[in-house]
């Protein structure tokens, strides 16, 4: 798992290594000067690096890693300073080196041209966890500069005039190949804003850890996670005990929904899946997916419960929402269900996913628990926010956040990055497993399904929130082989094995699973 912190975090576990001497400057500019060798590596005889320097620390770590550059690597590295001030120490530095420090103040148009079409990598080091998300007007012209030369970028710490909290960005922050970040992955980097600046990630260990909080500010699900949170199939399982999804799903309007939102479901591993829809779509949904076990609902039977007490109570988890109208009885039960407010057995699931038309239902009295997840996109949580009395224009993590703490559920806030609010008031968690050729019809409904069927596993809302977006989100670029072709949400569902499958392939452990 990924911890990422705040600023405030970060500055407050460099205290004491600082009061202790430790020259973490040096060792950040080591490390610094270290990945600007390795993306040199094929760069062309003598090449340059070309350091955009501030005033502050950050300032300093890569005036002092142009020194090391020169003084270890024997690489002509020289710097532009970008404030009125500069970073005296590292400044001395770099001109003990041998090294130029340019002012901005002193450069036309032309010189700076020059400068960068001499450079094969400009480290950004103009501001790191200090840094606020708005560009001084006379630094508009070196950013400019800069990204029209094409010339790679290395961050330093985090890109320059990123908030290394929140991750809002300046529109004209410089979009980094890599960034290398000391001590610990700063929130604002796995945040929309930063998160598209920064390119990989590289962390660099300051000695920080043991004086960072114990409860990261946002986390992020790797791998291993996949490998620790997923339960497999063993000798005593069976199809109740792996866990039985019930999908309250598509209508005459909107049949196929049924069709994904099941799919994403049965191809997660589901030990049954039960879908409540008009014959009319379990038709269709059993053409596709014959192995559906199907719950007619419609005419007749509108005002009446699907499953009775006894179906109910082997039931793990519900889906309610994909392909529904809003004044859909199945949305009104569906709510009531998991808010509690219904006479059922208590063995009757509490745990499920209210997405897309089931999403309208909830207001101000609702009151749900983090095994309820809340799907909403951008659109629909404005919606939801609006009802609820919340700012609908709040940044996604403040949104995300806020809609969690209003109901009590977990909610799953879906974009490029999908952000996990846990209703528990947990870290932030930060997905960015996806590639763009999602954002096509249905590929939520599919993500409606991965997540109840994690669900009915037994998962956590907030655990199966952030793994169900990181499944779909490489099933999404297996079926478009990265970002390169076009996809269809059927498409996401049929890859959800293969990703599976290749996650847990790399542990080398499949013995563990069944056979
Ligand atoms: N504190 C430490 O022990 C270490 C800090 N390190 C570096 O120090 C950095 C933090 O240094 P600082 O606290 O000096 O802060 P920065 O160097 O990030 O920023 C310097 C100052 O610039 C000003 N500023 C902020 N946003 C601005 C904007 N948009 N336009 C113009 N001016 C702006 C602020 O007054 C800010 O304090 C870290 O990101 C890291 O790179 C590393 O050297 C490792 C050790
Ligand atoms: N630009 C994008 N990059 C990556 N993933 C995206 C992008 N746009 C949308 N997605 C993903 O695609 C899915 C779309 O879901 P949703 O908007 O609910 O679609 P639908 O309602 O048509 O099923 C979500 O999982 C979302 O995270
Ligand atoms: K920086």
């Amino acid at each position: 798992m990924l911890r990422a912190h705040g600023a405030e975090a970060v500055r407050e576990a460099e205290r004491p290594l600082l009061e202790a001497g430790e020259p973490l400057m040096l060792r950040a500019a080591a490390a610094l000067a270290e990945r600007a060798v390795h993306h040199l590596r094929s760069a062309p005889f003598a090449p340059q690096v070309l350091v955009l320097a501030g005033a502050g620390s950050n300032g300093g770590d890569g005036l002092h890693a142009a020194a090391i550059l020169r003084r270890e690597h024997s690489l002509a590295a020289d710097a532009i300073t970008a404030a009125p001030r500069r970073h005296e120490e590292g400044a001395a530095a770099l001109e003990a080196a041998g090294g130029t420090l340019h002012p901005l103040a002193s450069l036309d148009e032309e010189r700076l041209a020059h400068l960068l079409c001499g450079a094969d990598l400009v480290i950004d080091s103009i501001l790191g966890i200090g840094g606020r998300p708005e560009v001084p007007a006379e630094l508009l012209p070196l950013l400019e500069a800069v990204r029209d030369s094409g010339v790679p970028v290395l961050a330093a710490d985090l890109p320059s005039f990123v908030d290394a909290t929140t991750g809002q960005a300046a529109p004209e922050a410089l979009p980094a190949r890599e960034t290398v970040t000391f001590g610990a992955v700063k929130a604002g980097l796995l945040l929309p804003g930063g998160a598209e600046l920064a390119g990989t990630v590289h962390l660099v260990d300051l000695g920080l850890e043991e004086h960072l909080p114990a409860r990261a500010a946002v986390e992020r699900l790797e791998d291993a996670d996949v490998r620790a949170l997923l339960p497999r199939p063993g000798r005593d399982s069976t199809k109740y005990r792996r866990g039985v999804v019930a999908l309250a799903v598509g209508s005459e309007q909107y049949p196929g929904a049924a069709v994904l939102a099941v799919s994403g479901a049965a191809r997660t591993g589901a030990g049954m899946v039960r879908c409540l829809a008009p014959q009319a779509v379990l038709d269709l949904v059993l053409r596709a997916r014959p192995e559906t076990v199907g719950h007619p609902v419609g005419p007749g039977r509108a005002g009446g419960r699907v499953l009775d007490d006894e179906t109910l109570a082997r039931t793990h988890a519900v889906v309610i929402g994909p392909g529904l109208p809003g004044d859909d009885p199945r949305v009104r039960r569906g709510v009531a269900l998991l808010a509690g407010q219904m006479d059922v057995p208590a063995e009757a699931p509490r745990r499920g996913v209210l997405d897309a038309g089931a999403l309208g239902a909830i207001d101000p009295g609702t009151r749900l628990c983090p095994d309820v997840v809340l799907t909403p996109h951008r659109g629909e949580a404005e919606r939801l926010a609006r009802r609820l009395d919340i700012d609908p224009d709040l940044p996604a993590p403040e949104l995300a956040r806020a809609l969690a703490a209003a109901t009590g559920a977990t909610v799953l806030l879906k974009g490029a990055i999908t952000l996990v609010a846990p209703g528990d008031g947990g870290p932030l968690r930060s997905q960015d497993d996806a590639t763009p050729q999602l954002a096509t019809a249905g590929t939520g409904d599919v993500l409606a399904g991965v997540l109840g069927a994690l669900l009915a596993a037994g998962l956590p809302g907030p655990d199966a929130a952030a793994l169900a977006a990181l499944l779909h989100g490489r099933a999404g670029r297996l079926a478009s082989r990265d970002g390169l072709h076009p996809l269809v949400a059927l498409d996401v569902a049929d890859s959800l094995p293969e990703a599976i499958g290749t996650i847990l392939a790399d542990a080398q452990d499949l013995n563990r699973g069944a056979r």
